[in-house]
Order: structure tokens, then sequence, then C-alpha cells
């Protein structure tokens, strides 16, 4: 069987799981280097992993039917945080139906009545950064980018539930980071006790008030424009409702999919534009198009996820001339396809106007994954991404603080290494644009 699979570096495993998990970009680049691609890895206690950088195996891989790859079972590890019913942990029918569920709520339509709140949130953030001194924006922007979710997903007003949920909920997240959120075994061992113990009370604070919040706002009823209104109105293929269960993980796992995505992204947004003045004074001056591709730009150089889910074959699958046997893990290298040469010319430079001469391409654009599991957050991403770079390049210049620092794992996500470290300079008032609201929303809508 091993025969059909690509090249795999002879580096024993523990050393290629150290590489993959200390330096996940340089690694990549190297194996590719090595080997060309498609490339095979071996990571410890995980099953036989090949990386695709070919477009075309990757619309086969993204575009395979739900009963021959399953990106659900490969995120199991997630359960105890997610819950069971999240859309990430599922494949097929099941995963259809609740995806189905929830892609009302992130519409790019949708996403439109939330402007007015993630504007103020920003503005508020904003106020509070510091001029003329060394300033580590990332935590900044993991603040603003929790408080975003927990406002216009979780639908919470201000108050005591907001307070609490704001200070709980990151601890939660971050059980993600400790070694026992990697072994099941250990979990049930450790029940009641230790980091385990800790993270299971935590988890219980949380959910007795979320599970207030859903009862409150289903006796409530009304028309509210966040994302929990929308989970209550959506309705299963039998007509039946979202069971509080059901919303409570799909709120937990907007959480966890979109906090430190959505904040290391703007962190790569600032480390980038520190260095590229004539980028920030374009966009000071231009439209939202330019503003646009620099997004687009920024996701391109930096994937937060370097590689979208991993897909568990559970069907034997031809791609590429490969065929993949049951029990093999087959992803996009994200990572990868944007510094191809051949479809992205000069790779490492950051050059936005690279997306107003051409559109992203579907399986050349990695940031947000694609087909059936592409990203359900990516209006609301976005959205908040183009608020935030606005408005800070109308009140601020940036610059480096330093040397570009290397990019820091944490869990599935790269994160500015220095915590985005840049030194901020106010612009005059005048400098300042009015919104427009028009163009925003049809930005939004064509996302
Ligand atoms: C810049 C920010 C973000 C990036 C780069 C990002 C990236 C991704 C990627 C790569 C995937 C996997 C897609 C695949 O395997 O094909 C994903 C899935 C997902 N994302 Fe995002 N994401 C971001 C923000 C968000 C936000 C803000 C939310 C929700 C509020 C969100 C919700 C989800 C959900 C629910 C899934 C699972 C979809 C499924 O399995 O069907 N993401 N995201």
């Amino acid at each position: 069987m091993d025969a059909t699979l690509p090249p795999g570096s002879r580096m024993p495993a523990a050393l290629q799981t150290i590489g993959w998990w200390v330096r996940p970009l340089a690694f990549m680049r190297r194996q590719q280097e090595r080997l060309g691609t498609p490339f095979t890895l071996r990571l410890v206690g995980q099953p036989t992993f090949v990386v695709l950088t070919d477009p075309a195996d990757v619309r086969t891989l993204l575009t395979a039917p739900p009963d021959v790859l399953h990106p659900g079972e490969g995120a199991r590890l997630l359960e105890p945080i997610v819950g069971a019913n999240s859309v990430i942990l599922l494949d097929e029918a099941v995963h259809m139906e609740q995806r189905k569920l929830m892609l009302p709520a992130f519409h790019g339509d949708r996403m439109q009545r939330l402007t007015g709140l993630m504007q103020e949130l920003t503005e508020r953030e904003l106020e509070s950064w510091p001029a003329g001194e060394p300033v580590e924006l990332h935590p900044r922007l993991q603040r603003l980018t929790l408080e975003i979710i927990l406002r216009a997903v979780f639908g919470l007003d201000e108050g005591p539930r907001l307070d609490l949920l704001r200070e709980r909920l990151p601890d939660i997240l971050s059980f993600g980071d400790s070694p026992v959120s990697l072994m099941p075994p250990a979990q049930r061992l450790l029940r009641g006790r230790g980091r385990f113990g800790r993270f299971e009370r935590d988890r219980a604070e949380v959910d007795r008030e979320l599970f207030a919040l859903i009862e409150e706002r289903r006796q409530e009823g009304g028309e509210r424009d966040d994302v929990l209104a929308m989970l209550l109105a959506a309705r299963h293929s039998d007509g039946s409702p979202m069971s509080d269960e059901e919303i409570r993980d799909e709120l937990v796992t907007a959480l966890v999919a979109g906090h430190e995505t959505t904040a290391s992204s703007l962190g790569f947004a600032f480390e980038q534009l520190a260095r590229s003045p004539e980028v920030q004074e374009r966009l000071l001056s231009d439209d939202d198009a330019y503003l646009d591709a620099t997004i687009n730009e920024v996701l391109r150089r930096r994937p937060v996820l370097p590689i979208p889910e991993p897909r568990l074959v559970v069907r034997e699958i031809e791609i590429g001339g490969h065929t993949y046997p049951p029990g093999v893990v087959l992803t996009a290298g994200a990572y990868l396809v944007h510094h191809d040469p051949s479809i992205y010319p000069d790779p490492y430079a950051f050059r936005p106007e690279r997306f107003l001469e051409r559109k992203p391409g579907t399986y050349t654009f990695l940031p947000f994954g694609g087909g059936r599991r592409r990203c359900l957050g990516a209006s609301f991403a976005l959205l908040e991404m183009r608020l935030v770079l606005r408005a800070a390049s109308e009140r601020f210049t940036v610059a480096a603080a330093g040397p570009r620092a290397q990019t820091r794992r944490r869990m599935i996500t790269i994160t500015p290494g220095d915590g985005a470290r840049v030194v901020l300079s106010r612009r005059p008032a005048s400098a300042r644009r009015t919104a427009a609201p028009d163009a925003e929303r049809e930005a939004v809508a064509s996302a």
C-alpha cells in the first residue's frame, strides 16, 4: 500500500513531529524543497499524513464526496470544548444538516446588520491604544475579537453575564494548549482532578450561563441581529428547532473557530503594514477594493491555519496518480500553495495589488479552506478585518518596533511571534474618512 504514497522524509517520526509543531511554515517549505509535492509526513501518534499542493489535487480533495473523506473525525480532540454537536466534528449527512442550520446566520447579507455593533466595539478598543511607544497589538486584538464574538454571536448585552463569560471562556479555550487535551484516556483518569478538573468546573459554570441565556432568549422572542437569534429561529429538516445543547455547542464552536483566528490574522496585518508604509498611505486614500486586496494579501502570506482541516480517508480515493487507502489523512498545504511562484509571482513580497489584478482562485487561495467545509465565519471575519483595519489606518500610522519575529504556533493556528509589536503614531483628525456604509454593505454581501 505504502508504495502508492508520495515520497516521505527518512527523518524519524519524532523529529518530523517537532519540526511540524515548532516551525510549521519552515518545516513544510523544507519538505517541499527536498521531496517535491505531494509529500508524506509521519507524525507521532497520528495517521500517515499527506500534504497536497497542486491546485487540481486540492480541488479533488476539497470536492470529494462526503462518504470518502471525513474531516470531522480528525477534529475529535476538540470535543471536550466544543461539544458533540459541533459542526466541526461531524461528517456526512449530520454535518450537512448542522451546517445548513448555521449558514443563514453567517450569510454575508446578514452580517451587514452587525456592522454598527462591530464598529462601536472597534472604536472603543482603538481609543485605548497608546501612541509613541512599542505596543503588543495581539493581546489587544484578542480582547477585541472576543468582545465582538460575545456581543455579535452570543448576543450578550453589557452586564454580569457578559463579564463572567468574558473571564471564563478564555480559560476554557486555553485548555486546548494543555497536553492533557491531546490525551482523552488521561482525561478519563483525571476526571474531577488537576488541570482537567478545573477545566470541567469552568465549563460547567459557562454552560449554566449559556443555557440560562438561551432559555431567556427563547422566552423573550423578538427581533435581534445576532447569530444566536438566527440559531433560535433555525429549523431542522423535520421542522424541529435546534436543542439547547446544539445551540450551546455551535456558539462555542464559533468562539473556538473565530476568536484566535481573526485576532492573529489582524496581528499579521499590522505586522505587515508596519513594514509597508506605501500600503498604509494607499489604504487611507484608496477605495474598498484596495482594502479587500490588502486583507487577501495578508491572508495569503500568513494563513493562520497553514493547512485547513485534515481529511481522514474512509474510502479509497485516487488523487493526482496516487491511490490513498482508508486511514491516511490528506490535507491541502494552503501555505505552500500561497507561495507557489507559478501561481503568485514573487510570492514572498507583500503586494496587495496582485489581488486587484486577479481575483483569488477557489483552489489557489485557501485561508478559509474550501468545499463543503469552507469556513462558515468567512464573511464575519472579513467584515471585522475591514472595519478594524480601516478604523486603525485612519487613526494611526504603524512602524516596526524591531526585526520581524518568527511566527509561533498556538494550537492549530500560527500567530505573530512577538505579539505583533509595533509603534503607533497618531494621525491628525483630518485624516479620518466618513464611514462608507453602502460600500461596506456591498463588499460584505459579495463575500
Ligand atoms: C480570519 C479568520 C478566520 C480564518 C482564517 C478561518 C479559517 C478557517 C478554516 C481554514 C476552516 C477549515 C475549512 C476547511 O477545512 O476546508 C474553518 C472552518 C470553520 N470556521 Fe473559520 N476562520 C476564521 C474565522 C471564523 C469565524 C469568525 C467564525 C465564526 C464566527 C468561524 C467559524 C468556522 C466554522 C464553524 C468552521 C467549520 C465549518 C465546517 O466544518 O463545516 N471562522 N475556518
